[in-house]
């Protein structure tokens, strides 16, 4: 997946990912994480996920990346709020009281950019990617964040029914990717309504992970 590939969804409006509402994992189980109100929880591959006002009405700090400046323009209408916009080395930086949206590669951040990180969310992240760039997300997570504990929902289904996005990610890859640095934990999981894409039975699970050394 390139860029365009993902420029054009939002073009498009193909955009089946996004949620009308916060996510139920999300409501449930990010208190397990243990980061108190005025944290600052990095949302990476944001989109306009309507997870950032709920963490934001929570009293959370949220700082995300995303492609997309589309994407990014529709986060702050729908957040009714008005951004003040700089340009911080490659990535313009839409930001307002509590939040701070990156437009750009993600892999073009570095930690002094992004700041401090108390947890993060990846909900249709990690997923998002093919096999060869979590490898690379992943260990990017651990640097830019200092192994900051995060909140991860992925889908597990049979990769040979369907293509991705969203990709599966078995437990073993996620440990594959996580064990050096976290404790991973599995907080729930249910079915996919109505199969994914509506084609492929699917499992959507919520991990914990919670940093060991790093
Ligand atoms: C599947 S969507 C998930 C969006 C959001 N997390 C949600 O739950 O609705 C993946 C998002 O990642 C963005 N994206 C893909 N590759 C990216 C990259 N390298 N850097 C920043 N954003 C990226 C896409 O534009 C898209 O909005």
């Amino acid at each position: 997946m390139d860029a365009s590939f993902w420029y054009e969804r939002w073009e498009r409006k193909e955009i089946a990912f996004h949620e009308d509402e916060v996510n139920d994992f999300l409501v449930t189980h990010f208190a397990s994480l243990n980061v108190m109100p005025g944290a600052r929880v990095f949302i990476p591959l944001c989109g306009k996920t309507r997870d950032i006002a709920w963490l934001m009405s929570q009293g959370y700090q949220v700082v995300g990346a995303e492609l997309s400046e589309l994407a990014v323009q529709e986060l702050f209408e729908e957040l009714e709020v008005d951004p003040e916009i700089i340009t911080l080395e490659n990535h313009a930086l839409y930001r307002a009281a509590g939040i701070d949206i990156f437009v750009g590669d993600v892999f073009a951040l570095t930690p002094d950019m992004v700041g401090e990180v108390n947890a993060i969310y990846d909900r249709a992240a990690l997923v998002a990617l093919p096999l060869e760039t979590r490898k690379r997300y992943t260990q990017l997570l651990v640097t830019l964040t200092s192994c900051a504990p995060q909140l991860v929902i992925s889908y597990q289904y049979d990769q040979s029914k369907l293509d991705g996005p969203p990709f599966s990610i078995s437990q073993e890859e996620l440990f594959q990717h996580y064990q050096a640095q976290f404790e991973i934990s599995q907080q729930d999981l249910k079915a996919v309504e109505g199969c994914l894409k509506g084609q492929v039975e699917a499992v959507e699970s919520v991990w914990l992970l919670q940093p060991t050394s790093c």
